[in-house]
């Protein structure tokens, strides 16, 4: 562990240095407290755990569950994953994660389990979340456990194989980034409406290279559900990662949870540390952004993008509003999205609604919806659906449901003609059957509006549970305080009656598991044998054709859409890479304008894009998959998403940071056909004919691993000794972080019910 430093620090600083496993020349090994593992971005990593002949180092810090592949209809005649999903590659993903999760031994919520939920729901729901923590899953989401005051960050399929091996994972030092939102919010304004005013701001590479910090009175204000929200967006804005200090709101949340520190000793000890999670007086940030609340109207999205934000009060922006470097992004995204520079945004039409999500799936989104349609049906406003739209509400848990249910929630919302279902990720990424169909419109409460994003060529506007509400009665997107009224009050307006007039809410009692102790430590020991690194393709000198690319924010959505990722494997997504580009939705024909689909770049094995921020979004490893698979090696550009560079990192594949004239230059050379060698011992791009070749730097630590094609697992394993002193403090400090699970005394793991044989002993 470092000495601690007697320099102001920020909460990212604290929680970072108390996780400092190692420090060396290379990065920072650091600890980890909590794994959330789903479907999709596991069967490698634990493949790969078993061709290693690995274990799970923590299986009391890991939690798993199903979410992205199930359906979401009713599950009374629910007796097993293998009869009830019906779409053969999610079953296959589910299943999988049901063997994994019993050979591995892992505490696993599955369909039968009323706990099982969006993965970024149950974290906190059960108290598995908690302050100070660092907390990772593969799915760029995690950073909705920021909101806790946790470091909680997405990380890709190797790294999730790192963790479950080690429990570690080298991490470089993110900047500090602080946004401050102060004041008091306007009526009919709620934290989704200050994350997408936010993103509006900043752009989705704003946050680039940063953790944020979000700070001021109005943030203060909010509840643990809308700081969740705010933070779950974090990576819409880039960020690795987004963080909320705790304070009593949080320590009254977590109070009582099943997986919460004990109350008595254990409690005091952990709310003390707690209490000293909060940025020093005078703590250094590297990015400052102010924003000042009463600024902030009911936001929507336009575009194709989280960052084409507006006021619901205005409207379609034309293309000539842009700097021209931005236009072309522009006009594409208004074609897709089939809207009209300078319609009004209310007069958008909808053909569904979809209220749901990690960002707003939980108990109060739900509320909030709720109220809209008391309010509108009171001030004789619209209380049914409009008749043109399919609305559906989505819990993100079962608990979540379970909690709606008691307070009434659903007979509001059927009565109203919304869908009532049961707990999933649903229509935010359409793995599942809740799709939306080409051209259909949808309000949504989701967190991406990415092309093809909820259903191939379907139309996202994102919006607050609020606003969906008042779109799905309306017919149109719409300002919610039109069906609210504005009587003011505290929570802007959407209060002016309570759900609770109608029906008495019920408490849905305590849970009755407690969490119990449970040998944490050497349970699953890691054989030195096993250690050994499972090795890598060198990269040295990678030369051919670059594909020549100019779009900024290319998304992961876009290198490789969600349809692809019920794959088991690694390899075959080459033929699938940039599908929503290279081929025609409806005919499924290669569009002969594509890069890809041109020669000489059907054999490119490099990539030139001159546009910023790529491979932005989603964690999922399968983009930089389908790059090697389609034999591209080296992606060159002047930024990239956080998550997939480290992705390309742990694929062999080198992410190349450049300055844009050098690119400029590239791109020249690429689009006339001409062959480039990226020579990575020399740190030099070749250029053809003679000309001067590009220079460049990268992490030394980074290099060392490519040229010599080593697999970091088997170098973090090499610090066995520090990561078992670490835990040994560990212990001793944070002692409500072991052990945690459902198991009884003296019992490993609990053994999951797989199909809903028999209930778990842990059901509650
Ligand atoms: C499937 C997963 C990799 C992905 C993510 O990382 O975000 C998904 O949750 C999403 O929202 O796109
Ligand atoms: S963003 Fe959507 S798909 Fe991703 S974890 Fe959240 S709910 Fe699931």
């Amino acid at each position: 562990m470092p000495a601690p430093t007697s320099a102001p620090r920020t909460l990212y600083d604290k929680v970072f240095d108390d996780h400092v496993v190692y420090s060396g020349s290379g990065d920072t090994l650091l600890y980890i407290d909590r794994h959330l593992v789903h479907e999709v971005t596991s069967p490698q990593a634990f493949e790969g755990l078993r061709n290693a002949g690995r274990k799970v180092r923590r299986s009391d810090c890991t939690l798993v569950t199903v979410d992205h592949n199930i359906p979401t209809i009713s599950r009374k005649n629910f007796k097993s994953i293998s009869t009830f999903i019906g779409e053969p590659d999610s079953r296959a993903q589910c299943a999988a994660l049901e063997d994994n999760v019993k050979e591995f031994g892992l505490t696993y919520f599955g369909m039968d389990d009323k706990r099982q939920g969006i993965v970024h729901i149950i974290g906190p729901e059960q108290g598995f979340t908690l302050p100070g923590t660092t907390v990772v899953c593969g799915d760029s989401h995690t950073s909705t456990h920021g909101a806790f005051g946790a470091l909680a960050f997405g990380i890709g399929t190797s790294e999730v194989e790192h963790v479950l091996a080690t429990q570690c994972l080298p991490q470089a030092k993110s900047k500090n980034m602080r946004i401050s939102v102060e004041g008091k919010l306007a009526e009919g304004v709620t934290s989704k409406d200050i994350v997408l005013h936010i993103i509006g701001i900043i752009g989705t590479a704003g946050g680039t290279g940063c953790v944020i910090e979000f700070a001021g009175s109005a943030i203060r204000n909010l509840s643990m559900e809308a700081r969740m929200s705010i933070c779950n967006m974090s990576i819409e804005g880039g960020a690795r990662a987004g963080m909320i200090a705790p304070d009593e709101i949080t320590f009254t949340y977590l109070k009582g949870r099943p997986l919460s520190p004990r109350d008595g000793e254990e409690w005091d000890k952990a709310e003390a540390y707690w209490r000293t999670l909060k940025s020093d007086a005078g703590a250094k940030y590297d990015i400052e952004v102010e924003i000042k609340a009463e600024d902030i109207v009911p936001t929507v999205t336009w575009g194709t993008s989280p960052q084409d934000t507006v006021g619901i009060d205005g409207v379609v922006p034309s293309p000539e509003s842009f700097p021209e470097a931005q236009r072309p992004n522009v006009v594409r995204s208004l074609q897709y999205m089939g809207l009209e520079p300078g319609t009004p945004m209310d007069q958008v039409k909808i053909d569904k609604a979809f209220l749901g999500s990690c960002t707003n799936g939980r108990i109060e989104d739900l509320r909030s919806a709720a109220r809209v349609i008391i309010a509108s049906e009171k001030n004789g406003g619209p209380s049914k659906v409009a008749g043109h739209v399919e609305a559906m509400i989505v819990p993100g848990s079962g608990l979540v449901k379970q909690q709606a249910e008691a307070e009434g929630l659903d007979v509001i919302f059927k009565r109203a003609g919304f869908d009532w279902r049961e707990a999933g990720c649903s229509m935010c990424l359409g793995m599942n059957p809740d799709q939306l169909k080409p051209q259909e419109r949808c309000a949504s409460t989701s967190n991406r509006n990415f092309e093809g994003r909820q259903g191939a060529g379907g139309r996202t506007h994102l919006m607050s549970p609020a606003m969906v509400a008042a779109a799905a009665l309306s017919g149109h997107l719409v300002d919610v305080r039109k069906l609210t009224g504005t009587h003011g009050g505290e929570d802007g307006g959407l209060k002016i009656t309570s759900y609770s007039d109608y029906l008495t809410p019920v408490t849905v009692p305590a849970p009755a598991v407690e969490p119990t102790e449970q040998t944490a430590q050497g349970q699953t020991p890691v054989k030195a044998a096993a250690a050994a690194s499972a090795g890598l393709p060198k990269f040295t000198v990678v030369k051919g054709f670059a594909a020549p690319m100019w779009e900024a924010n290319v998304d992961t959505d876009k290198i490789i859409p969600k349809q692809f990722l019920k794959t088991l494997l690694r390899t075959g997504l080459g033929a699938a890479l940039f599908w929503p580009l290279r081929y025609d939705v409806k005919t499924g024909e290669e569009i002969p304008d594509f890069v890809l689909n041109k020669e000489p770049y059907r054999h490119s094995s490099l990539l030139v894009c001159t546009g910023p921020n790529f491979g932005c979004g989603s964690s999922r490893e399968h983009a930089p998959w389908a790059l090697n698979d389609f034999g591209i090696r080296c992606v060159m550009a002047p930024s990239f998403g956080d998550i997939f560079k480290n992705n390309c990192f742990k694929n062999g594949m080198l992410p190349l940071e450049l300055p844009q004239a050098d690119l400029d230059a590239l791109y020249e050379d690429a689009s006339a056909g001409l062959e480039l060698a990226v020579d990575l011992e020399n740190e030099v791009v070749v250029r053809p004919n003679g000309k001067p070749a590009v220079p460049f730097k990268i992490d030394a630590f980074r290099r060392h691993c490519l040229l010599n094609g080593l697999d970091d697992i088997g170098l973090t394993l090499e610090h066995r000794a520090e990561i078992e002193k670490f835990e040994e403090k560990r212990s001793a400090v944070w002692p409500w972080l072991d052990g945690v699970g459902y198991a009884k005394k003296g019992q490993k793991v609990i053994a999951v019910p797989v199909g809903g044989a028999k209930k778990s002993a842990t059901e509650w």
